[in-house]
């Protein structure tokens, strides 16, 4: 390719994830055991020669030794090796393919491996330059060719040397022998690749770190899949969400930093600077102060169902989209709730308390079934539903109130007011969400319009329950057993003490916000959150959102997408179009919805626009937020 730098790519742990020698010992040595040692050992020597502690050819021959594999070894390798390519070398096949005759792959590791992947990703056999095996007659694996330069000291440096490059050439790679190329001055530059590994001998001599391919194509202003290389937008994932949300956002490239707990405000109002995508439970709040820090911030997912910890107010003025999974962990709670009313109203609790302690307690006394008793459900919505059914089909009794006329499933039947609910109930069970409306919607009065020796369940907020109110309906006999999943106040992490005035009580079961923390609900939301993020991200599409209007966009295709984010104010689409009359730019496809505080109008347009268009668009006065893709 004409005028093109020459690309010099490493390929293990570079082009694909892993070290091909050391995978290649894991499939040969599988069964034997000392596989663990020898890998070990292998690794270890492949790391020494990386970080240019040993002599390359000695880390080399130190390592074939050790191998003990044969030619079936190499083709499981192979097959496993397809499916390790590197994800932002997965991401930009079309680049390879087009630079295909720029691009040599310098490697020490073994052409027998390293061609069948290569090519696969549209690159030359005749540009990787490899180590080769030896081979005895029954096809294992008894040396390396001492004739291929990349066997010996500098193999590589003399490898380029005789390739006689004429023009910019820039190596990538993950090892120190990458970096020779640029010592040697045979390479312009050196760009250590850290999407696998991140060796800091290495970092430290490079011209440039690109954490992904998309960043060097980004640098060079090569064609890319990523407009703007997504290891420049800064995700920050807090309360253990699941692994798999980790992974989707690793997988795409992001710079992901995750924590365990959650984060107070203040600690939240300083890390959230610079952070682009935020994701939380229900225990970090996202208040104005940190929404004022929030810089770059684009998303909140919050990896539950309430949005309660998140100022909703704010997130929208300032043209951030919030996301929940509104689904995935209703079946959880509801399990939950049914168990710990049969345990309640059996008096179960107590008695196995009980006999931890000692004590044999057999007797009837306050133990009963639910079986033809009333349960009472406040709120009918996901989870209120549920609990309605599987309630009946245990033989009870289902009453429910909610603010919202809903209609009853099965022979649920629907009260007019909260107290009519409470009047019948023998069992009470909280079901609403966390507005700020609902504060202490549950007191003194109506424990006291309840049935003596009622069963009452709180699994939807902490705050919606006046603590010191059930304490005393509890103290009093009124509330016979309480289930509590939720807290005023809960611990930011599993570090800090439980304080709450209903420690110690008899016959409460307290759990700390379980209700749903399930592997299954949260492996659930762990796929659900990030795909809505990473489409709003990739695409633009707001579907799910809880405060942006929604909008189901197409695939970007052939096109840019303008997307707009102003405040709902009359005129605005009229202001855009005529910005797009004025410079003579063809509409694509155009797209707008509207709430009540804000407008999102979305613009496929064809690529020959100017900066100055852009600024215009941006410089509207009513403009929020402003992003293009490509
Ligand atoms: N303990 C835990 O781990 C979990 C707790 N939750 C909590 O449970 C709540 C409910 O979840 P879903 O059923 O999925 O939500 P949902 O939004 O489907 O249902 C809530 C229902 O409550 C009704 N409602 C709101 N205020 C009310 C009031 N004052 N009186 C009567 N009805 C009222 C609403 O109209 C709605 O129908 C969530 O908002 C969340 O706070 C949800 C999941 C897990
Ligand atoms: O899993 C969590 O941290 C919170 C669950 C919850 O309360 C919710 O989904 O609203």
């Amino acid at each position: 390719m004409n005028n093109q730098p020459y690309f010099i790519i490493d390929f293990d742990s570079t082009f694909t994830k892993v070290e091909g020698l050391d995978e290649l010992a894991n499939i040969a040595l599988a069964g034997n055991a000392n596989q663990e040692k020898i890998v070990g050992e292998i690794r270890k020597l492949t790391e020494m020669g990386m970080n240019g502690e040993i002599s390359f050819s000695e880390a080399l021959s130190r390592r074939i030794d050790l191998l003990k594999a044969n030619r079936s070894h190499i083709d499981k390798l192979i097959d496993f090796l397809h499916t390790k390519v590197s994800n932002s070398f997965q991401r930009n096949e079309k680049f390879l393919r087009e630079y295909a005759d720029n691009i040599f792959i310098v490697s020490g590791g073994f052409k027998e491996f390293i061609v069948p992947i290569v090519t696969a990703m549209g690159l030359k056999e005749e540009n990787v330059y490899a180590n080769d095996f030896k081979f005895d007659n029954e096809g294992n694996i008894i040396g390396v060719n001492e004739d291929n330069v990349l066997a010996h000291e500098k193999g590589k440096v003399k490898l380029l040397s005789s390739l006689k490059l004429d023009g910019d050439v820039y190596a990538i790679g993950d090892g120190y022998t990458d970096y020779e190329l640029r010592a040697s001055g045979l390479a312009n530059r050196f760009y250590a690749f850290t999407e696998n590994v991140e060796r800091e001998k290495v970092v430290a001599k490079a011209d440039h770190v690109v954490p992904s391919l998309d960043e060097f194509l980004y640098l060079n202003k090569l064609p890319r899949s990523q407009s703007y290389p997504k290891s420049r937008i800064k995700v920050l994932l807090l309360e253990n969400v699941h692994p798999v949300a980790v992974e989707s956002f690793k997988f795409e490239g992001f710079d992901v930093e995750f924590h365990k707990g959650a984060m107070d405000e203040d600690e939240l109002a300083e890390k959230i600077k610079g952070v682009s995508i935020l994701g939380l439970r229900s225990k970090t709040n996202v208040t104005k102060k940190v929404l004022e820090n929030a810089d770059k911030l684009m998303i909140i997912g919050a990896f539950c169902i309430g949005t309660n910890q998140v100022d909703l107010k704010t997130s929208t003025e300032k043209g951030i989209a919030v996301f929940n999974a509104p689904y995935s962990n209703t079946r959880s709670v509801v399990e939950l709730a049914v168990g710990e009313m049969i345990m309640l109203i059996r008096n179960v609790f107590s008695k196995s308390i009980g006999m931890h302690a000692g004590k044999w307690d057999k007797s009837a006394n306050n133990s009963f079934e639910v079986r033809g008793k009333k349960l009472g459900l406040i709120g009918y919505g996901h989870i209120g539903t549920q609990l309605s059914v599987i309630g009946e089909a245990l033989g009870m009794e289902v009453y429910f109130y909610d603010i919202v006329d809903k209609m009853p499933i099965g022979n649920a039947k629907k009260c007019r007011s909260l107290d009519e609910v409470l009047k019948v109930a023998d069992v009470v069970s909280m079901h609403i969400d966390g507005r700020k409306d609902n504060t202490n919607i549950f007191g003194k009065r109506e424990f006291e319009l309840m049935k003596k020796g009622v069963i009452f369940l709180n699994l939807a907020r902490g705050h919606v329950v006046d603590v010191p109110a059930l304490v005393e309906a509890i103290k009093e006999g009124k509330v016979a057993g309480a289930g509590v999943d939720v807290f005023p106040y809960e611990p930011k992490t599993n570090n800090e003490e439980f304080i709450n005035e209903l420690r110690g009580l008899p016959n409460v079961i307290l759990t700390p916000h379980i209700g749903g923390s399930t592997e299954e609900a949260q492996e659930g939301i762990g796929h659900y959150v990030p795909e809505r993020l990473l489409e709003f991200m990739n695409n633009g599409s707001t579907t799910g959102s809880v405060n942006f209007p929604e909008l189901q966009l197409p695939l970007l295709k052939n096109s840019h997408r303008l997307l707009h984010i102003h405040k709902n104010v009359p005129g605005i689409l009229a202001k855009i179009n005529n910005i797009f009359a004025k410079h003579a730019i063809n509409i694509n496809g155009q797209y707008l919805k509207t709430n009540e505080k804000i407008g999102y109008v979305i613009m496929d347009v064809e690529k020959g626009y100017t900066d100055e268009f852009i600024q215009e668009i941006k410089d509207i006065e009513e403009t929020i937020k402003f992003r293009m893709l490509y």
